[in-house]
Formats: C-alpha cells, sequence, structure tokens
C-alpha cells in the first residue's frame, strides 16, 4: 500500500449531506472493481449508535474528533471508494490528510436540489432534521457558502446532476 499523492488507489467521495456520495461511491467501487467504504458507517459501528444519537449524547464537539480518528485510524484496503461525511473535510487536517493518502472527489450540487433530495431523508441528519421547505433550502445555502472553500480544494469537482459512475471514472482517469 502506497501512501504518495499521485496514488490513485484510495478515492475519497466529499460534499454536502445528499449529493450522492454513498449512493455514487457504491456505483464508482462497483464499476472499478474497488472495496467501498462508508465512513459514517464505520463510525456508527465503533460508537455503537447512530450518528443522530451519538450527536445527542455527546454534541457535534467530540463528533468532529470522532470522525476525524475514525478517517485516520481506518484500515483501508490497496483499491477502495470511500464515502465520507458531509462536515469530515472542513474539521482539522482531515482534507489534507485525504489529499496525502489518495484522491479527493467533490460532488457538487446547489441548495435547492440537496434540499430536494434531503426533505424526506432528515431522520438520520441530525443537523437538518428540524428544518423544511425555504428554511431548509436557506440553511443548506448558507451552510454550502461556508464549507465550499474546504470542498473546492478536492483534486477532482465534479457536477453531481445526473452524475454517472462512468463519468466520475472519466475525471479521475482523464
Ligand atoms: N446521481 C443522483 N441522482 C439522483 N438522485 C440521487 C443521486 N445520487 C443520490 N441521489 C439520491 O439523493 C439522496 C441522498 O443520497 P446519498 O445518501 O447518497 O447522499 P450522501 O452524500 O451520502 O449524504 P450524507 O452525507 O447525508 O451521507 C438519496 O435519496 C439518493 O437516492
Ligand atoms: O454535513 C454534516 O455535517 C454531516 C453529514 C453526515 O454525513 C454525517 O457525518 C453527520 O450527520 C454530519
Ligand atoms: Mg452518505
Amino acid at each position: 500500500m502506497s501512501n504518495t499523492s499521485d496514488n490513485i488507489s484510495r478515492i475519497f467521495l466529499v460534499g454536502y449531506m445528499g449529493c450522492g456520495k454513498t449512493t455514487m461511491g457504491k456505483k464508482l467501487a462497483s464499476r472499478l472493481g474497488y472495496a467501498f467504504i462508508d465512513l459514517d458507517h464505520v463510525l456508527e459501528a465503533q460508537a455503537g449508535k447512530t450518528i443522530t444519537q451519538y450527536f445527542a449524547d455527546h454534541g457535534e464537539a467530540a463528533f468532529r474528533e470522532l470522525e476525524s480518528s475514525v478517517l485516520k485510524d481506518t484500515v483501508y484496503p490497496d483499491k477502495a471508494v470511500v464515502s465520507t461525511g458531509g462536515g469530515l473535510p472542513c474539521f482539522f487536517d482531515n482534507m489534507d490528510w485525504m489529499k496525502a493518502h489518495g484522491k479527493v472527489v467533490y460532488i457538487k450540487l446547489n441548495a435547492k436540489t440537496l434540499a430536494g433530495r434531503l426533505e424526506n431523508n432528515k431522520d438520520d441528519r441530525p443537523i437538518l432534521r428540524h428544518k423544511h421547505g425555504d428554511e431548509l433550502v436557506a440553511f443548506i445555502d448558507e451552510k454550502l457558502a461556508e464549507r465550499e472553500p474546504f470542498y473546492s480544494r478536492a483534486n477532482v469537482i465534479a457536477d453531481g446532476l445526473s452524475l454517472t459512475a462512468e463519468r466520475l471514472d472519466q475525471l479521475l482517469h482523464p
């Protein structure tokens, strides 16, 4: 296993909640014949509780510490597509760490499309679960503006509208 920055055998998918990291990560892994790892799921398995319950019991600051440890302590197969938590690239040196250990792909989508996807899928997303309609769009818009400088440090930026595994493959292997 090599950790050089030009090694693309590990692909980290980043972006806001609902952009399709888990959905596209599974499809890309299947297309490339790579393993698929979802760090939100790894964290839940290690914590022995859902992320929503973790937030409720320990708060966001403790969650951010734990997700950074999970990112850095997970043993990745040589060839892996890794879906990350929506906020992960924006804390500590997580983005630098991912860029040093693979290629980072930002799946970029606008707030309105994200809100449309998330409106009925918020129960397991504690940051959004009590927001609805225009309030949800405005909240996501504000958070995206804060997070964009972190996300846009990715090696590759992919338009999340009508995204396919084939398109991601092309962007990674031009
Ligand atoms: N390319 C796509 N086109 C249309 N809908 C999509 C696409 N990718 C994902 N979705 C839908 O958007 C929703 C969110 O997708 P997904 O769970 O993959 O996002 P995520 O980025 O992993 O979110 P989170 O950060 O909360 O884990 C799901 O309902 C999924 O079916
Ligand atoms: O955008 C975020 O801050 C989050 C996204 C999810 O993937 C989870 O990691 C958690 O719900 C926090
Ligand atoms: Mg996900």
